[in-house]
């Protein structure tokens, strides 16, 4: 039975909430366990759909993926790996991104894979091309298949000289779990930076991989033979941090989020405060609050490590649309991650999209049809509207828009929400949300 999520706004969200190991490390360093030679432990795992799908395809290559029932810790034991069939393989497609990354750790294992269709949101084409170029120069040969691509090495891989075209998350950590345990040496030039990325390289170097990060986005991974099981606490996930942070201020609250990292947040912060929100970084976390008076607008970009990260972007658009005056977003990571605006528009919300890039720095989307940029206009009384979660973030910025606003609104679809953020409706009603999940009426 579909559920329809009632929101009953007007009320600040206050209280705690504590995040735990990112989305965007989590599942990756569960793949990674399929390169070592032992069983791998790893901490911090929060209870999201992305961990479920990695934990489903590791399974069907018979990878053990074991829950500590007290702390939620995974053990994941390789020594079993084998090949499974692309109709099991099949049952996870479009589930999330994270498929993709098997290709190298199941060409060093087993010499080939087959890579179902990607899931993930809907935020722009999101192609694979950058991943498909970097795998061909390791040597793998990647044949197109019904419902996905299947790719092989059967003469092994080789290092590689690499260059990103952007630099891409999902690929450079594609490079890194290929190269560890390739031959020879690998150079990544322009590679994403992001904190993720460096966990990602802490539990390689784990398990005994040679990676040199080297200023100017350039990394070197030196080949070894083996890799052994690792025992890692993920780092804790920024992105929900963030999301919280602007809940806080959307809805005039006061938020400790617990397990938030101010060095990971820091242009968050920087754009939280110049809006006018409050933060204090505490023991265990930081505590995110509207200080009362008014927020101010502000320019807003997007863009790679260090700089703003788009997942940030569109939950403060919410906190945006509360400022005294006129504010610009431009995304410049996603060509179309403002579809999301359509029903914040619906719920009283003054949001014009447009093609051009409205910041300071032109962007590869300018002279294309994407409408990139955003001009909200504040601050904007919100009312209650009934709404479709379409993906995660935008799915989260509903939700907090329909908290701030006076009335009711009504949110199908609310499941989405728990790929990425882990007992979403307990951690709302802790924080004081009356919000009520119930059976859809036929
Ligand atoms: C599971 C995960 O970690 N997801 C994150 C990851 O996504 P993901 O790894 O998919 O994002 P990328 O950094 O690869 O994408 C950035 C841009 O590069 C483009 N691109 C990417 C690969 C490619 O082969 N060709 C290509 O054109 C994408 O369409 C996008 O416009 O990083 C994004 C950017 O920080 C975050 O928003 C996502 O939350
Ligand atoms: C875009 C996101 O995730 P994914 O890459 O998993 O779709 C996100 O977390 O905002």
């Amino acid at each position: 039975m579909n559920k329809v999520l009632t929101i009953n706004g007007g009320q600040p969200l206050k209280g705690t909430v504590a995040v735990r190991g990112a989305k965007n490390l989590v599942p990756k360093a569960m793949v990674a366990a399929l390169l070592g030679d032992s069983p791998s432990v790893l901490r911090n795992v929060p209870e999201i759909k992305d961990v479920d799908v990695v934990t489903g395809l590791l399974n069907i290559h018979g990878v053990t993926v074991d829950k500590d029932s007290v702390t939620g810790d995974l053990t994941l034991n390789p020594a079993a790996a084998k090949s499974a069939s692309s109709k099991e393989i099949d049952a996870y497609a479009g589930d999330s991104r994270i498929p993709i990354l098997f290709c190298g750790p199941l060409m060093h294992t087993i010499g080939e894979a087959f890579i179902p269709d990607l899931g993930g949101c809907r935020i722009g084409d999101r192609p694979i091309d950058y991943h498909l170029n970097v795998l061909r120069e390791f040597g793998a040969v990647v044949d197109k298949a019904p419902n996905g691509i299947t790719i092989s090495a059967r003469n092994g891989l080789h290092g590689a000289k690499l260059h990103l075209p952007f630099p891409s998350v999902g690929a450079t950590e594609q490079v890194l779990l290929t190269a560890v345990k390739a031959h020879g040496v690998t150079e990544l030039k322009n590679a994403a930076m992001e904190p993720e990325i460096m966990d990602l390289i802490s539990v390689l170097q784990k398990m005994g991989a040679i990676i040199n990060v080297r200023s100017e986005r350039t990394l070197v991974i030196e080949g070894v033979t083996q890799l052994r099981g690792y025992d890692h606490t993920a780092l804790p996930d920024r992105n929900e941090g963030a999301s919280w942070a602007s809940a806080a201020l959307a809805t005039g609250g006061d938020i400790l989020v617990q397990g938030a990292d101010q060095k990971d947040l820091s242009a968050f912060l920087n754009t939280y405060r110049k809006l006018g929100g409050e933060f204090d970084v505490v023991g265990d976390g930081i505590r995110f609050y509207h200080p009362g008076g008014e927020l101010n607008p502000l320019v807003v970009e997007t863009d790679v490590h260090p700089g703003f990260m788009t997942d940030w972007q569109q939950p403060l658009v919410v906190a945006l649309t509360q400022a005294q005056g006129v504010s610009i977003v431009h995304e410049t990571v996603y060509e179309n991650r403002f579809g999301f605006t359509d029903a914040l528009v619906r719920m009283g919300a003054t949001i014009q999209l447009h093609r051009e890039c409205l910041g300071s720095n032109p962007c590869r989307f300018g002279q294309r049809d994407f409408l990139h940029s955003a001009v909200i206009t504040g601050r904007a009384p919100l009312h209650g509207a009934d709404f479709v979660i379409p993906d995660l973030r935008g799915g989260f910025s509903h939700v907090i828009a329909a908290l701030a606003a006076e009335g009711t609104s009504n949110a199908s679809g609310i499941e989405l929400i728990n790929r990425g953020y882990e007992h979403f409706l307990d951690k709302l009603q802790g924080l004081g949300a009356d919000v009520e999940l119930r059976d859809a009426a036929l």
